[in-house]
């Protein structure tokens, strides 16, 4: 703390996300949401604030923040902006609110980590090494209060600047935090395939994959990353009323579900301090509704490869926070139509499930569409993204670890042992094993292989069907050193026995 004249100044020290702050000298800590920290910062002399910073998430922000604010005893004023729709689907604001207003108790986290719980209907979490005297302290040091737009946050946080500077509530505090650097195992890092019949079921397999083999890396955020780049989603089956797995382990439920759909079927203004919406860029950013011309074009030619839909604007490159999906395209093969998204950057763990569920909306949008305008009665064919940057963010490898220890094993479990790469028949004829390739249901031969040795015949057979899956690829070496040695010893051989 430094005395100029008769105003006070003061410092904030960030220990957490200090790239992520807009630093002032006053006394009030300005809590964003979602709504973006410039629009406030660009109302206010940093005199005015202590600190500017945006909280998306109660799981993963609010621990920080109050960490932060532990450092900085000097804050004895707290406003927290609840104005947009994002805030009220993640409700960061909302639980922060209620730390202040109700307090925490210990209890368990939803990784089963025993922490401060806040009292909340949303769950939020705060490291338990944190001592409850330095939180309560907090808690009743500051004084909060909740701003539902900007005019209205400035104008309290002006008022506040008007009082008087009061002396820091106690010396700043700082709790050790624990770091835990997963073991990632070697992988490929470009271009990976994965398939599944749900949302659901994908997420599990994306999640295993990147958590496994991914790179950590720094992100933007004063943080890490686990990624993978190139990440291809197939998912074939997902339902009109969409999986959710019960107990439901996706991050988010129905009622969200619901929320998020508008955000990319419709379109909406442009409001101050909210970054963009995916509805307004296909609806009304480029001066066209590129939903309802996706739509034309296919009606009017059902064969189009060009059914594109693009979000990037050029002017993106001028200005921080451009859309995160990119490029969307529909193609309607055997009269079923499939919809591939190009998201540049993608959180895997926490936005992926709603970004694939929003996207299977509008590719059923359209697909109505077409069938109520036309002769065309497409079937839902799948729903492919492809994630550029397939990312988790260190805050969640933790959830992450669970999600694979509680489900992996068991959507593995499930799956069944058909390869669209076709089946493999071995028999032994002549003193030769013989391998029949035949197509999956219909069984039409395709190909054949013959030789004694199995190992060569095995490379023979992946260097012709790539595709084949690694587990079917596995069984048959192993069919294949069978039929080899039964012709070695004289024996009869007969597959699978
Ligand atoms: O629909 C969305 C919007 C955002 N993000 C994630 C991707 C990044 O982790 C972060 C955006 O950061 P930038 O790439 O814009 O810096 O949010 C998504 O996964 N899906």
């Amino acid at each position: 703390m430094t005395h100029t004249g008769h105003a006070t100044q003061f410092r904030y020290a960030a220990q957490h996300k200090p790239n992520q702050l807009i630093y002032g000298n006053g006394q009030t800590a300005v809590i964003t949401g979602w709504t973006v920290k410039q629009a406030i910062a660009k109302h206010l002399q940093p005199s005015e604030y202590a600190v500017i910073g945006q909280l998306y998430s109660p799981t993963r922000g609010i621990n920080l923040l109050i960490r932060n604010l532990l450092l900085n005893p000097h804050v004895r004023y707290l406003l927290v902006i609840n104005a947009t729709k994002e805030d009220q689907n993640a409700g960061a604001s909302q639980c922060l609110l209620d730390f202040f207003r109700n307090g925490i108790e210990e209890n368990l986290s939803d990784t089963g980590r025993k922490s401060w719980v806040i009292r909340s209907t949303i769950p939020g979490y705060i490291d338990i090494d944190i001592d409850i005297n330095a939180l309560e302290k907090l808690r009743h040091a500051v004084e909060v209060e909740e701003a539902k737009s900007i005019s209205e946050a400035v104008e309290k946080i002006k008022s506040y600047a008007q009082k008087p500077a009061i002396a820091p509530w106690g010396i700043p505090l700082e709790f050790p935090m624990s770091t835990v650097e997963p073991t990632v195992l070697p992988g490929t890092r470009y271009g990976h395939r994965i398939e599944g019949k749900t949302i659901a079921e994908t997420w599990v397999k994306i999640i295993h994959r990147i958590k496994t083999t991914g790179t950590i890396r720094p992100t933007g955020y004063d943080g890490k990353w686990q990624e993978l780049i190139d990440l291809m989603a197939v998912v074939t089956d997902e339902p009109a009323d969409f999986y959710f797995p019960e107990p439901n382990y996706l991050p988010i439920d129905k009622s969200f579900l619901e929320e998020y759909i508008s955000q990319i079927l419709d379109d909406s203004p442009h409001r101050e301090g909210v970054k963009y919406t995916y509805g307004q860029r296909l609806r009304s950013w480029f001066g066209r509704d590129q939903i309802e011309q996706v739509i034309q074009k296919l009606i009017g030619e059902i064969d189009a490869a060009s059914a594109v839909m693009t979000l990037w604007d050029v002017k993106d490159h001028e200005k921080g926070g451009s859309p995160c999906l990119n490029h969307i395209w529909l193609r309607v093969v055997d009269n079923e139509l499939s919809l591939t998204a190009t998201l540049r950057s993608n959180d895997m763990f926490a936005a992926w499930p709603a970004n694939a569920m929003g996207l299977r909306a509008l590719q059923k949008h359209i697909r109505d569409e077409i069938a109520q305008r036309s002769e065309y009665d497409l079937k839902m064919g799948p729903l492919i993204t492809l994630s550029q940057s397939a990312h988790i963010y260190d805050d969640t490898w933790s959830n992450a670890e669970q999600l694979i220890q509680e489900q992996y094993a068991a959507i593995c479990s499930k799956l069944d042992y058909a390869d669209p790469a076709g089946n493999f028949l071995i028999e032994i004829a002549e003193g030769q094993i013989v391998v029949t390739h035949t197509t999956p249901g219909s069984g039409e031969i395709v190909g054949c292989y013959s030789g004694k040795n199995a190992l060569k015949l095995i490379r023979e057979i992946c260097a012709a069907s790539p595709a084949i899956r690694p587990d079917h690829a596995a069984y048959l070496g192993m069919e294949l050193q069978k039929a080899a040695n039964c012709i070695k010893i004289d024996k009869p051989y007969v597959q699978d026995q």
